[in-house]
This record gives structure tokens, C-alpha cells and sequence, in this order.
């Protein structure tokens, strides 16, 4: 929870004017890439995400913020049926992906995880190599013919996420021995090997320090060039500085989302007002 004076600080500090104006421009930024309406969740009696309606845009990092326990991570795991391996979670209501239904149980969820990756609050690399790590993925989708597909997917997916000129030289060395910033990326780099439309990450950067953060968080302003980024976060200046969406939820429901600028500089609703200045969370 960020404590009062740091809202203040993102009260006075400008927020980022539209971000993705470089060289190559965005496509358009406000396509929905996923559609969800009157999203449930139970868990067993629990009624933990009650009609929740939300699109994530294509190519734009959308935050979801909101004081513990308010569902954001229920949220963030229903984008890719993560649910679906909790004993007595329940999710109702309609999740599309490119207007594809993603709960048809005729649906490949191993396919949808693919499509749909994630990136965990710690960094878990695999016992394995960070060769291995990247290549992982691939090898069992059955992307990249030959080892020389391979070791181009484990080199341009440790160029995007970042890593590549720190590792290079030590492909064979075991992906744990990389500092937590570094696993993180490696995190990262895993997922975007098997090519993801989008990529969810719960608190990627809880674990790290601010500076690992700040490239984190630079990575991911990066990504969104090539990937649509949904974002669980505790810290609201993570969310305003690397968002062009922000979802505020409390209680289970969606209160608030529209532009992250705005979300923050003009809240709608009271309560959303309440948690950006401080008042509870
Ligand atoms: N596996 C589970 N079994 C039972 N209840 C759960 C489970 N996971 C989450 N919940 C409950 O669902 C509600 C929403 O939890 P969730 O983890 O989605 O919130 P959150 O906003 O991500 O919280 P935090 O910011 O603390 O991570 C909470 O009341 C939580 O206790």
C-alpha cells in the first residue's frame, strides 16, 4: 500500500504524456484485445469477483489496483484460466479473446496459457540452464524445427526482455544464479519465447529493488509495443507510470477504469478517490 505522501507525490508529479510515440508506431491502441462481462468468481461460498466488466486494450498496458484482497490477482488469473487449477474456484460470465470464448471447454487451455502468459510476483526460473529455460517453452509447443530455431527464439527473447548482453557469455549457467532483477527478466524472457498476444504479470517487481524495478518497468513500457500487458500492482506510481489504463477494484468489484491519467487526477467514484489519496487500503 502506498503510504500518504507518496499519493502526494503522484498527485504533484505529471504524469507521462502518451507513451509509445517512437519509431515504430503503436497499432491501434484502443482495440479491445480481451473482453470480459459479468465476470464471477467464487471460491467454494466465498463470492470473491462479483459482475466484473473490463476490456483490455491491444498494446496498452492496462494496471489493476485496489487495496488487498479485492480481487485483482482472481482477476488477473481468469485472463488465462489459472483459476481453473484452484479446487472449488468457480468463474462465470463471458472472457474473449479476439472475440474467441476462452471458457468453450472445447478450448486447448495449454494453447490459451500460451497465448496468454504469465509472470509471477517472485521470479521462478526453472532448475535449468537459462538456455534451458527460454527454450523450454518452444521445444514443447513445438516451435523452432532445429536447435539453430531454437537458439534464435533464446536470443531474441532475451534481446526483447532485456537480458541478452548480461547473459550471453553464460547460456549453460543455471538460470537461479542470476540476481532477482535479472531472473525476473529471465521470467520474462520465458514467456515471450512462445510468441504470447498477451502478457499478464501479478506484482512483477515486489521482489526487486528500485532499480531492478525501474528496468522492469522500462521492459515493460518496451513490451507493449508487441504485446497487450495487464498489471496487478500495490504501488500506485508503478501503475502511473507504466499504465495507459488503470482498473481500480474494491471488495470484489470493479469500481473504476478508464485512463490511468485521468483515473488518477479525476477519480469518478469516492472510493477510488479514497484509496489514490490514502484514505484506506
Ligand atoms: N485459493 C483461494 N481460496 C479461497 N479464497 C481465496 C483464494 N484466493 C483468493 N481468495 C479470496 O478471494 C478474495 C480476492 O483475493 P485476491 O488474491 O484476488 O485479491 P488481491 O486483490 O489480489 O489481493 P492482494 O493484493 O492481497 O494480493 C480474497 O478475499 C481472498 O481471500
Amino acid at each position: 500500500m502506498a503510504q500518504p505522501e507518496q499519493v502526494a507525490e503522484i498527485a504533484q508529479e505529471e504524469l507521462p504524456a502518451s507513451k509509445g510515440v517512437g519509431e515504430a508506431p503503436l497499432a491501434n491502441p484502443a482495440k479491445p484485445k480481451m473482453v470480459t462481462r459479468d465476470v464471477n468468481v467464487h471460491y467454494g461460498e466465498k463470492h470473491a469477483l462479483r459482475g466484473v466488466n473490463l476490456d483490455i486494450n491491444a498494446n496498452q498496458v492496462t494496471a489493476l489496483i485496489g487495496p488487498s484482497g479485492c480481487g485483482k490477482s482472481t482477476y488477473l488469473r481468469c485472463l488465462n484460466r489459472m483459476n481453473d487449477v484452484i479446487d472449488g474456484c468457480r468463474v462465470t460470465g463471458e472472457l474473449h479473446l479476439d472475440n474467441e470464448d476462452i471458457y468453450d471447454p472445447r478450448l486447448d487451455v495449454v494453447q490459451l496459457r500460451a497465448r496468454v502468459g504469465m509472470v509471477f510476483q517472485k521470479p521462478n526460473p526453472f532448475p535449468k540452464s537459462i538456455f534451458d529455460n527460454i527454450a523450454y517453452g518452444p521445444r514443447i509447443h513445438g516451435i523452432g524445427r532445429n536447435r539453430t530455431d531454437v537458439e534464435e527464439i533464446v536470443e531474441s527473447s532475451l534481446r526483447k526482455a532485456g537480458l541478452w548482453e548480461e547473459v550471453k557469455d553464460r547460456l549453460d549457467g543455471p538460470g537461479t544464479g542470476l540476481s532477482g532483477g535479472q531472473q525476473q527478466r529471465l521470467c520474462i524472457a520465458r514467456a515471450i519465447a512462445v510468441s504470447p498476444e498477451v502478457i499478464l504479470m501479478d506484482e512483477p517487481c515486489s521482489a526487486l529493488d528500485p532499480i531492478a524495478t525501474a528496468r522492469i518497468e522500462e521492459l515493460i513500457d518496451d513490451l507493449r509495443r508487441n504485446f497487450t500487458i495487464v498489471i496487478v500492482t500495490h504501488s500506485m506510481q508503478q501503475a502511473a507510470r507504466v499504465s495507459q489504463r488503470t482498473a481500480f477494484f474494491h471488495l470484489g468489484e470493479l469500481v473504476e477504469e478508464g485512463d490511468t491519467d485521468a483515473v488518477f487526477t479525476v477519480p469518478k467514484d469516492k472510493r477510488t478517490q479514497g484509496y489514490i489519496t490514502g484514505r484506506f487500503g
